[in-house]
């Protein structure tokens, strides 16, 4: 099965142009003002034209009430919506039939304990995504540019569709997709310069190190 590979966190023609021409599936845009990375829907709007057809637009949101959600749904047309916050799975199953979109549902993770959080999100989420903790004092429930240990993936059943996210870079994807075997990988921080900077280069060279990894996985197996 294809990896999908998510460049999230795009604010500008160029970087989304770079995430397209690498062969992104998805792409991510922010709606969380203490982000770096944040847009409004209109601008994302805009942008998210050049993805018609290539790769699936994602409204990233974290505790996002309706009026919000209303408004990022009716100016930037997503594909599909993140749920980066504290959204219980009523709140998950709730915006899935209001919207009539796919949802995707992060979890914060630091050992195999925290993996017990997913359970009643099954068969609501449409896909998961673990990303790790925050740092002590971060304003941001993600994109902080941090890992967490991969080994905690080991205990999840191979059925769950999720996304590997936290601190993925081009040094050290091989490594992550080794350890997980992720059926989907998301990046911010490690195609930027500086937060909320992309970088149409790193951008570029995190997809040839997913491309490199892919085939020397396929080739091994
Ligand atoms: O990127 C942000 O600023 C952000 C803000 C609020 C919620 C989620 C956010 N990003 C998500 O974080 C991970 C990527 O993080 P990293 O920078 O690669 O470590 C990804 O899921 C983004 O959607």
């Amino acid at each position: 099965m294809a990896l999908d590979i998510k460049i999230c966190g795009l604010k500008t023609p160029d970087a989304i142009a770079a995430a397209l021409t690498g062969g992104a599936s998805h792409v991510g845009f922010i709606f969380f003002g203490k982000s770096p990375r944040n847009v409004d829907p209109e601008t994302a709007g805009r942008l998210r034209t050049a993805a018609q057809g290539r790769a699936k637009a994602v409204a990233v949101t974290v505790d996002a009430d309706d009026a919000a959600l209303d408004r990022i749904i009716a100016a930037m047309r997503p594909d599909m919506l993140q749920l980066h916050g504290r959204e219980t799975p009523e709140r998950t199953a709730e915006l899935k039939a209001r919207y009539g979109l796919p949802v995707i549902k992060a979890f914060s993770v630091h050992d195999a304990t925290d993996l017990a959080a997913i359970m009643p999100y099954r068969g609501v989420a449409d896909r998961l995504l673990f990303d790790a903790k925050p740092p002590k004092g971060s304003d941001l429930p993600g994109g902080n540019g941090v890992s967490f240990d991969w080994r905690a993936l080991a205990a999840l059943d191979g059925d769950v569709d999720y996304m590997l996210s936290g601190g993925l870079n081009a040094g050290n994807i091989a490594e992550a997709l080794k350890a997980t075997n992720a059926p989907g990988i998301d990046i911010s921080s490690g195609v930027e310069v500086a937060p909320g900077e992309k970088d149409v280069r790193l951008i570029a060279e995190f997809f040839q190190a997913v491309r490199a990894a892919t085939n020397t996985m396929s080739g091994a197996a």
